[in-house]
């Protein structure tokens, strides 16, 4: 389908789960003239030419931005400053610069220092994913119904309105956050219960070594949720959780409080404090239905390598 061609050339550096979306969709939907993509292993770069990714697969981070009028880092946090450095000398004046990092304060400051003056940055992060990774995972439905929240470090209204545009067009609703409060809102919405999940999940496997295999043959749906979350990039996270340290760590300390009260009560038999607590948990997930926001729900069967 032509649509609006809100970029005339998107470069799309690292070709993963979120830049193979952004890709397919970019094509699909004609929103720009050319999406060109690379990344840094040569089984990826053909993985994502087969899979038609992009228009143009290149080499180096050096080619593909050049004269792009979007370039957007798709890497794990921990690369953002590096593949910055890299791309930066070959930069278009006027160039807008994006990123798709879950943690926004430490990639404005690793990104920020490298771009050159003229280049606009506006910082992105689609609230959409799935546990799988690399190109084969990419589908261009992923950004659908789901939100992308901007931290634009630039004031340059045109490049904020055609970033804005530009995830609007992929499908997702789009607001604009100071980064530190972005940081603080997912510690308590996706990286505290990333890091919950990953700990049942290991909790259970040092349990299978006492029981064989029962835990995973009995387990219950909630369980296998926990198992989907914690089958998650170990690079992606292990860099969202060194990069949104303070959040975290302050979110996991109320955790901690709140099991604390909740394993006092199992133990003293407060049935009272347990029915309460959960009686008002229930109340949260049935607002969030009731104002349509359950747009979050994992999409089971879709994002899955092909
Ligand atoms: N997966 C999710 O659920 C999700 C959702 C929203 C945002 N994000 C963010 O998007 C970014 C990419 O995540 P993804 O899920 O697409 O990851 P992915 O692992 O699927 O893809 C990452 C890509 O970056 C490349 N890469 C890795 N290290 C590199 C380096 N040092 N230099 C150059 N390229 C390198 C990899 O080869 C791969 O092509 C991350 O910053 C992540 O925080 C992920
Ligand atoms: O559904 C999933 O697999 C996700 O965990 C996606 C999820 C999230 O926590 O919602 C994970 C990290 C991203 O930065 C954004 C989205």
């Amino acid at each position: 389908m032509a649509g609006p061609v809100i970029f005339e050339r998107i470069a799309l550096i690292g070709l993963g789960l979120i830049a193979g979306s952004m890709g397919l969709r970019i094509q699909q939907d004609g929103l720009a003239r050319e999406v060109v993509g690379t990344s840094r292993s040569a089984p990826t770069r053909e993985a994502a030419e087969a899979l038609g990714l992009c228009h143009r697969i290149t080499a180096t981070a050096a080619e593909a931005v050049r004269d792009a009028d979007l370039v957007v880092l798709c890497v794990p946090i921990g690369a953002m400053e590096a593949v910055a450095r890299e791309i930066a000398p070959h930069l278009k004046p006027g160039a807008v610069v994006s990123d798709v990092g879950s943690v926004k304060r430490a990639v404005i400051e690793a990104v920020q220092p490298h771009l050159p003056e003229g280049t606009h940055f506006v910082p992105a992060h689609p609230l959409a994913g799935t546990e799988h990774s690399g190109p084969h995972a990419g589908f261009p439905e992923l950004f659908e119904n789901r939100w992308c929240l901007l931290t634009p470090v630039t004031t340059d209204a045109d490049a904020i309105d055609r970033v804005t545009r530009l995830w609007q067009a992929l499908g997702s609703n789009v607001e604009a956050m100071d980064p530190d409060h972005h940081d603080r809102v997912l510690a308590v919405t996706s990286h505290a219960p990333h890091l919950i999940a990953y700990t049942m999940v290991g909790v259970a496997d040092d349990l299978r070594r006492v029981t064989d295999s029962e835990v995973i043959k009995y387990s219950a749906a909630g369980f296998r949720d926990f198992t989907r979350i914690a089958a998650s990039d170990p690079v992606m996270w292990r860099d969202v959780f060194l990069n949104n340290r303070e959040a975290t760590l302050e979110i996991l300390g109320r955790f901690t409080e709140e099991l604390f009260a909740l394993q006092r009560a199992i133990r003293t038999g407060d049935g009272e404090m347990l029915h309460d607590y959960f009686t008002r948990t229930r109340a949260i997930r049935r607002g969030i239905i009731e104002a349509g926001q359950d747009t979050a729900a994992p999409d089971f069967g879709r994002g899955k390598p092909r």
